[in-house]
């Protein structure tokens, strides 16, 4: 199981890489690899076991970020309520964004991110609907129409398969401008 230990931190070349395509069929590696990258988020949102191994909550994990630079990143968006299914679940492998909306969307509260231990206030603007064409671990290609937080994770995990990070986004001048009509919630 991946601990904090095994998170590459900002400043390390591999999370300013652009990571290597994957190719299919996966290796018994490989698909013991994307296991891992859920595995990671499952047990970082359950309280208990999250406390218990000392780990930071996430709702994506990319693949760089445990120095692999493969294009491979694991999203868990949690049920808007109590006991509902996740809004979004599964290890994106090349995952392409097809198309996304003029308007932006952006947290009220910033971004943070597991390789970045220092806190950098901002909107991030990210597109607030996407259209996004992934593999999975079996190699079955899906096209899924994503809006609001669940289309902000994926972008987040996708930028880091782009050996981009969030901090990236943010207005140096004016941190809190976000463009025209943006959305913002959370
Ligand atoms: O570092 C990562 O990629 C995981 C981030 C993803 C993320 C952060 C902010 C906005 C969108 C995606 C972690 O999930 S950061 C911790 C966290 C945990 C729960 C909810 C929001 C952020
Ligand atoms: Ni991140």
């Amino acid at each position: 199981m991946f601990l904090m230990k095994d998170i590459v931190r900002d400043g390390d070349p591999v999370l300013r890489k652009r990571a290597a395509k994957v190719e299919f069929p996966l290796t018994s590696e490989e698909k013991e690899f994307a296991h891992k990258l859920m595995e990671y988020l499952e047990v970082s949102q359950d309280p208990e076991l999250c406390k218990k191994y000392g780990l930071r909550a996430g709702v994506g994990l990319a693949a760089p970020q445990v120095g692999v630079s493969k294009q491979m990143a694991s999203v868990l968006v949690p049920a808007d309520e109590e006991g509902g299914k996740p809004q979004f679940k599964d290890v994106i492998i090349n995952p392409v964004i097809v198309s996304e909306s003029v308007q932006y969307g952006a947290l009220t509260e910033g971004e943070g991110c597991l390789s970045v231990d220092k806190d950098v206030p901002g909107y991030v603007p990210r597109h607030d609907r996407i259209t996004l064409k992934y593999q999975d671990v079996n190699g079955e290609t899906h096209k899924v129409r994503l809006k609001h937080y669940p289309a902000i994770v994926c972008q987040h995990e996708i930028d880091h398969l782009h050996g981009v990070l969030f901090y990236d986004h943010i207005n140096k001048e004016h941190p809190f401008k976000a463009p025209e009509d943006t959305v913002l919630f959370g």
